[in-house]
């Protein structure tokens, strides 16, 4: 499913690059407003636990999961509850996601913006950047070693920030080695879809102090972040509980979970 996700993206974005060649997005990337310092907004606070609110409509595990017709009206909500960044998923094919969701958003919210997606090229991340993001997705387990580094060198030259997902320890060590300064742990397998909530525990030793430590999926009560937290989690990653639940609630619950 990952490669299947992957190569999906990867399609739709050189459909988008027939009509809108890669100099001209690099030419927009470096005309945007500079990027936020999302590995400080992010970093360890001893009293809350940082939570990145995602706007996520469908999955593939999942379905649909919520409508929403205002991504951007979502992302103040998030901001003014407490959010640390939010997580724009623009995914057109499973996720329902696209990049006018994020530009929306950037233009709603302060604070650093994700874009959740299966990047795989250089011209992703230009996207990215030109749409306003912050933070890039980068998830280990789609790129080969040249491929990661490649992209988190252009992440790192944009002045922004990778967020590396991880689901191995393995996979961690590969983060680290290009200097992931925002390293995800995923409870959920992006092949299987079969979730581990026990996962982040397991290999977050593997991190040493440094990276910013987040925990992707499945958060769905304050018992799962102060589970999480117990274990050195910074930040936690949350989509569905948020677009089914009330957010406002759930994100001041969530940030004093466990601190
Ligand atoms: O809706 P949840 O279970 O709270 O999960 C959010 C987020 O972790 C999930 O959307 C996610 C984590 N890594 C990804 C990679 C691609 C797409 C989506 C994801």
């Amino acid at each position: 499913m990952l490669v299947e996700l992957t190569a999906g993206s990867a399609e739709d974005a050189q459909r988008r690059e027939a009509d809108r060649p890669l100099l001209e997005v690099e030419r927009a990337a470096l005309a945007a407003p500079p990027a936020l310092d999302a590995a400080a907004a992010l970093a360890h606070d001893p009293q809350r636990t940082k939570v990145i609110a995602e706007v996520k409509r469908a999955s593939p595990s999942r379905g649909d999961i919520a409508p929403i017709a205002d991504p951007a009206a979502l992302a103040a909500d998030y901001a003014s509850a407490g959010a640390a960044a939010i997580s724009v998923l623009t995914e057109e094919r499973r996720f329902k996601g696209s990049l006018r969701d994020l530009e929306v958003v950037r233009a709603a919210v302060e604070v650093p913006v994700l874009r959740k997606d299966f990047v795989s090229t250089p011209y992703q991340v230009l996207e990215a950047r030109a749409a306003g993001a912050d933070l890039v997705l980068l998830i280990v387990a789609a790129l080969d070693d040249a491929r990661l580094g490649e992209l988190a060198a252009l992440v790192r030259d944009l002045r922004m920030t990778a967020l590396v997902e991880t689901h191995s320890e393995q996979e961690v060590d590969r983060a680290l080695a290009v200097g992931a300064e925002v390293i995800g742990v995923n409870a959920r397998d992006l092949d299987t879809f079969a979730l581990d909530r026990d996962l982040f525990g397991r290999i977050v030793e593997r991190i040493p102090a440094g990276p910013v430590k987040v925990a992707e999926s499945a958060v769905r009560s304050a018992a799962d972040v102060a589970a999480y937290r117990a274990t050195g989690a910074d930040a936690v990653l949350v989509g569905e509980a948020l677009v089914t639940g009330d957010p406002a609630a759930l994100i001041h619950e969530f940030e004093r979970a466990g601190a």
